[in-house]
């Protein structure tokens, strides 16, 4: 467009549109006089207590400070708030024209300027994403507003008698397990996206609609609304199981000479809920779209972050809700980020997890919660393990109140060196895993002397550092553990295969009690065989432990009179056996892999492609480093049985390149 204008003339409206009086559209012109990538204006919006299960006397784990600000309690010390500060935040009171009025409205007279703007609601399932973007007919949310104002502006802006003719078209997606469906034309099928030359994003095939009026919008609008996929879950019998983009454009064309035209573009986009397995219970499809929700929130997290960081790789590719968006995040766009928050304690990791992906800036404020009656119990988080907490979410499902009073006898001595204060309890629907991971940071720093450094009110820097320390720590532990299973399995090995020496064996080796176990059965038939064509390598390899082969078979319930689950025997088939410190050597790598590696090395194991990589990585992101290799099962989208044949095919590759390396 900018070829057939003028050198000397360009400049002119250039300067008109830099100074304010002039319309030309900063987006259209050179990339060198573009504006800085704009930042992403991020504003949170606490929902109010809807759900049935909060007790009257349920207080809610965050609350508004000022109109930019909230504070939220500190999982490890109750002395202390977290708190956020947002480009804007709405408490549970305000309306849905606060919303708009405030946060969204202010941007859409940019698309007069053939700018392109965006707004996305953000947040864990069920907190209300989808009230805020559509609402209801009573409290009409962002869409309906918006597109009533925008038509407004477009007739009055492009009457008759006005330099600039407008029309308005809509076209209605959703992004559903990283395909784009055209939700105005269901049958049609994944769309893909394009990009022209000019850095436009398109998409072929995808239908618009001109509308005129809010009449005309309903008219399509409703009954695609219907095409949206939608599901149960645990936490929200309407779970949304897409982002769904509602595109509006808005196209002007000039009435004289030029006879210029423009282009903008307005997203108004429905995510698809963060969620937690774990609590959501998901399983099967549902799991699988949860995979391809969560993978997709992270590369947006990833988005936003480098935007907002001015980072010179934004990486818009790495999942198609942020290609969609490449032309109106960032660049001359305009986007606000709505984050959706609950107020229920049962949220409360959900929380901290939007707020840690909404937040521009937080610091630690020295104070208790205000709004927060926590009662300071006498734990000692050193000394507290999964199973005692999993006793206390029990016994807060018999009644709160029952946790109120706190247990009558402390689990650790009172002014014992190990006791803290901790509201842990209090946070009661915390997840019994991440609670563990939790402690567990908790123990490494204590048993590290750094008990005056708590982590989250730590400087970023001194953050890394410490978590840093913290993953070596974590992972020699795991190293310790593989060494204690190794020489379990061990002499678990050598009583298999020498039954009779096992009873005249010294007394003095003792299985671990666990495994300890007395089989009536009858015993198993040995055999270890070695095959001809390996005999000679064998004899030369250091790793030849791996081509012993072991008989296996039909697994069949051995009667264990020790342990609580049967132990399982097999026979009648050969398999290979794997020495078990070779086993151990295999392990470790691929957790090394696991927990170190970028998603490019992943994709160096078998049976690990590009989406299981950015899965994997993305989950240590949000969870921390994996502590054993079957911890891949939690990623969503893994399920037990991929995770078993990845481990069979890569356990001995790696085990052998470790032991034959030159390390
Ligand atoms: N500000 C609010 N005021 C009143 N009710 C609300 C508000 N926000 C959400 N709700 C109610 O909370 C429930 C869950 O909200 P909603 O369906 O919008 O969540 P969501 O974040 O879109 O969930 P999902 O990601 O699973 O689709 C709904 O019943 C909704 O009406």
């Amino acid at each position: 467009m900018d070829a057939g204008i003028p050198a000397q003339r360009r400049r002119r409206e250039m300067a008109a549109a830099t100074s304010g009086a002039g319309r030309w559209p900063l987006s259209k012109v050179r990339a060198s006089r573009r504006p800085p990538p704009a930042r992403v204006r991020v504003a949170v919006r606490l929902r109010p207590f809807v759900d049935e299960t909060a007790g009257a006397n349920d207080t809610p784990c965050v609350q508004g400070l000022d109109s930019c600000s909230l504070e939220i309690a500190n999982w490890r010390n109750h002395q202390e708030t977290l708190k956020y500060q947002f480009d804007a935040f709405y408490g549970e009171r305000s309306s849905q024209q606060d919303i708009y009025a405030g946060s969204v409205q202010p941007i859409l007279r940019h698309l007069l300027d053939g700018q392109n703007a965006s707004v996305l609601a953000y947040g864990p399932t069920g907190a209300g994403k989808t009230h805020t973007m559509l609402g209801s007919p009573e409290q009409p949310g962002v869409i309906p507003r918006a597109l009533m104002d925008l038509l407004q502006l477009t007739r009055e802006e492009g009457a008759e008698g006005r330099a600039w003719a407008l029309s308005v078209t809509m076209s209605y997606l959703e992004i559903y397990q990283e395909k784009v469906l055209d939700l105005l034309d269901p049958a049609s099928g994944d769309l893909v996206i394009r990009e022209d030359c000019r850095g436009n994003i398109l998409i072929p095939g995808l239908t618009q609609k001109p509308i005129t009026s809010f009449a005309d919008f309903e008219r399509y609008f409703l009954p695609a609304s219907r095409n949206r996929t939608v599901g149960a879950t645990r936490l929200n019998q309407r779970s949304s199981r897409s982002h769904a983009v509602l595109l509006v454009k808005v196209d002007q064309r000039e009435r004289l000479a030029p006879f210029r035209q423009r282009e903008g573009k307005l997203y108004l986009i429905d995510l698809a809920g963060s969620e937690d397995n774990r609590r959501t219970g998901n399983k099967g499809l549902r799991l699988k779209e949860s995979g391809a929700i969560n993978t997709s929130l992270f590369v947006l997290g990833k988005v936003v972050d480098a935007l907002n960081l001015g980072l010179p790789r934004v990486p818009y590719r790495d999942s198609k809700l942020t290609r969609l968006l490449q032309d109106s995040l960032g660049g001359s766009a305009h986007s606000i980020l709505i984050a959706n928050i609950a107020p229920e304690r049962r949220f409360y990791l959900d929380t901290v997890t939007a707020l840690n992906f909404a937040a521009r800036s937080k610091e630690v404020i020295n104070r208790p919660f205000t709004n927060e009656s926590l009662q300071p119990h006498v734990l000692a988080p050193v000394t507290l393990s999964q199973k005692e907490l999993l006793g206390s979410e029990a016994k807060r499902a018999r009644g709160p109140e029952d946790d109120e009073m706190g247990s009558p006898e402390p689990l650790a001595p009172p002014n014992s060196a190990s006791q803290k204060l901790s509201p842990l309890q209090k946070l009661s629907s915390m997840d019994p895993a991440m609670l563990e991971r939790l402690l567990s940071l908790d123990r490494l720093l204590g048993s590290q002397g750094s008990q005056g450094t708590p982590l989250l009110s730590t400087p970023r820097r001194e953050r890394m550092v410490l978590m840093k320390t913290v993953e070596e720590k974590v992972l020699e532990i795991e190293r310790l553990k593989v060494k204690q299973k190794e020489l379990e399995a061990k002499v678990l090995a050598q009583e298999a295969v020498e039954p009779k020496e096992k009873e005249n064996c010294s007394p003095t080796i003792l299985r671990p009690l666990s495994h300890r176990s007395i089989s009536v059965a009858k015993p198993l038939k040995k055999a270890v065989v070695l095959p001809l064509q390996l005999l000679k390598e064998q004899a030369a390899s250091p790793i030849a432990e791996v081509h012993i082969l072991k008989k296996r078979g039909r697994k069949r319930k051995l009667e264990s009179l020790c342990a609580s689950e049967p132990e399982e025997k097999a026979e009648d088939c050969w398999e290979p056996q794997i020495s078990p410190e070779l086993l151990a050597h295999g392990r470790q790598k691929i957790l090394d892999l696991l927990n170190k590696g970028s998603a490019r090395d992943l994709r160096s194991l078998q049976r690990i492609g590009q989406k299981k990589a950015q899965l994997i990585v993305g989950w240590r992101e949000l969870h921390g480093p994996f502590s054993q290799v079957e911890d891949l099962e939690r990623v969503e989208g893994i399920s037990g049985k991929q995770v078993e044949s990845f481990l069979k095919a890569n356990i001995v590759g790696l085990a052998a390149g470790h032991r034959c390396g030159p390390s």
